[in-house]
């Protein structure tokens, strides 16, 4: 029988190196947990003693905590019975959440895709903004992203019949209205109840695909069932406890719907996020305001960062043939970033790239992902006919999708507009898609395109040579330096 456990008893465990919390009426022993929990241990060691359901369902499904935990870490049943007055008063001081999506501008009014952005700016709490909207440091790679697709114009045809026009075409297997899929982000839920399932419901009424992220916030079989019969991608992030990432591939190995796994490989550090950092900062120090010790040092609230992640650095090119062992399913590789690597991934046998810089999210002056794709077509053209070489990175227009199967991608990647678009459901997400459908469209046939499929590596619809300046030299003009050295007279 599951023991009861008292308020009192709750409240003597109330620190990081003794940490009970309560979730949805159940006593947990996160002690253990906290450290390795990837959105940081400072957020669970805030609910030492505590209840902490409202703030986990805000980010978590129901059933994910009982799920993870061993059994040990869970002590018992709370005993609503003991709950003082003082101890509801302790969690309603730390209940802040400023979401109002009532604040939201109706869908109507939504007539780009960054309008959802703006208005998320507007509905979403503060943290949810600093989440969704944040990249590293400066912000460098993430407004290159954008400046990119504006500096590649069209070279428009005119006086063809684009009377009828196709935008079908298949990414990795899935035939698709348009070439174009929903990015992996973590923590859906953060934008709206609905989560990651109104972006596999939403995907599907619009018939495209949703790559759900390892970071989910509802458990893998209830987001494929917001879309049974659509098809999915799985993104993984390689575990430091392999076991874990083995047992997420045999579940889903076993899952029909999966078609391909994208490995992200541009993070093996969780990067700084400013803003985060600055909300996580003012949230922290007032916990650790007593005279419990702070996990903020001199290191600042970088500590959080670096004790939350479970993304494994250690993970390398060999190492394929581990994620081989255990799944069947296609492979691609996210986060590719040069021609060499490219290159590489096309060597060992991958189904496909995505060019990528994480939305801005990892490496900051990391080059715009529309450069690194030129940079492929021009270095390395092979992997265009051995691949499917996807992007995503400030996509958001139908006429970036039209430049950039012109280079001669497969499909693009779009990312926050769509987690914005949560904040409308299911409903939100199919309109977002509406518009880039209707975009794409018109830019085709304002440019007299009137087949995706045929145009696709049809450089003669575009004008890159404002962007083709910006591209490293093709060659290294400068050799390494100790070979440098060696064309020095000896002294
Ligand atoms: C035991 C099961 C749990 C698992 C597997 C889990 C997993 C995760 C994951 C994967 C993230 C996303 C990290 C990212 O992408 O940056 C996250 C974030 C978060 N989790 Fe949990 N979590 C658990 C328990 C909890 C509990 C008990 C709480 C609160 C009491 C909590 C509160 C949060 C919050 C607030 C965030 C957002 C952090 C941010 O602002 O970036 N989680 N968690
Ligand atoms: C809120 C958020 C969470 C993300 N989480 C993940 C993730 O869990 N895994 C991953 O591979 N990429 C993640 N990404 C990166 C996206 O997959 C994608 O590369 C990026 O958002 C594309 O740029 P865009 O947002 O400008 O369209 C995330 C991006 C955002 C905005």
């Amino acid at each position: 029988m599951t023991s009861r456990v008292t308020v009192a008893e709750v409240t003597k465990h109330a620190s990081p190196d003794d940490c009970w919390v309560v979730v949805n009426g159940e006593v947990y022993d996160l002690t253990a947990f906290a450290p390795d929990h990837p959105g940081g241990a400072d957020i669970i060691i805030k609910w030492a003693g505590k209840d902490g359901s409202s703030v986990y369902n805000e980010y978590h499904h129901k059933d994910l905590i009982g799920k993870e935990l061993k059994q040990s870490e869970r002590i018992g049943h709370l005993d609503e019975s003991t709950i003082t007055e003082t101890w509801v008063k302790a969690q309603q001081v730390e209940v802040r959440s400023e979401h109002d999506l009532n604040e939201r501008p109706p869908l109507s009014s939504i007539i780009n895709l960054d309008d959802f952005e703006q208005s998320f700016a507007k509905a979403g709490s503060k943290k949810a903004n600093a989440y969704i909207q944040g990249a590293s440091n400066d912000l460098l790679t993430l407004d290159a992203n954008k400046r990119g697709w504006r500096k590649i114009w069209f070279r428009p045809r005119i006086m063809r019949d684009v009377s009828k026009i196709n935008t079908r075409s298949t990414i990795l297997g899935c035939d698709l209205s348009m070439p174009v899929y929903i990015c992996p982000m973590g923590i859906a839920k953060t934008a709206g109840p609905e989560g990651e399932t109104a972006l596999g419901a939403g995907a599907s009424a619009g018939e495209i695909v949703h790559c759900m992220a390892t970071p989910a916030s509802f458990p893998i079989d209830e987001i494929l069932a917001s879309a049974p019969q659509n098809p999915w991608f799985f993104q993984l992030y390689v575990d430091k406890q392999r076991s874990k990432s083995e047992e997420v591939l045999k579940r889903i190995n076993s899952m029909k719907q999966v078609k391909a796994i994208f490995i992200t490989v541009d993070l093996p550090v969780v990067s700084k996020r400013e803003a985060d950092e600055r909300i996580r900062t003012e949230e922290v120090s007032s916990v650790y305001a007593g005279s419990q010790k702070s996990g903020i040092d001199k290191k600042g609230a970088g500590l959080a960062r670096s004790t939350g992640s479970f993304i494994d650095p250690k993970f390398d090119w060999d190492e394929l043939a581990w994620v081989r062992k255990h799944t069947h399913l296609p492979l691609v590789i996210k986060g590719v970033q040069s021609a060499a690597d490219a290159r590489k991934a096309m060597q060992m046998g991958c189904a496909g790239i995505v060019v990528s810089n994480h939305g801005g999210r990892a490496l900051d002056s990391a080059p715009a992902s529309i450069s690194i794709l030129l940079e492929l077509r021009r270095d390395c053209p092979e992997v265009f006919e051995k691949m499917e070489v996807l992007i995503d990175g400030g996509v958001r227009r139908g006429s970036d999708i039209l430049k950039a199967v012109c280079i001669g991608a497969t499909g693009v990647g779009v990312g926050r507009p769509f987690q914005c678009a949560v904040s409308y459901g299911k409903e939100g997400v199919e309109h977002g898609i509406s518009l880039l459908q209707d975009e794409l469209e018109t830019a085709m046939r304002l440019c007299g395109v009137t087949d995706m499929n045929q145009v696709r590596g049809d450089m003669s619809f575009i004008n890159i040579s404002e962007l083709e300046q910006t591209l490293p030299p093709k060659y290294c003009k400068y050799p390494p330096l100790r070979s440098a050295l060696s064309f020095w007279p000896k002294l």
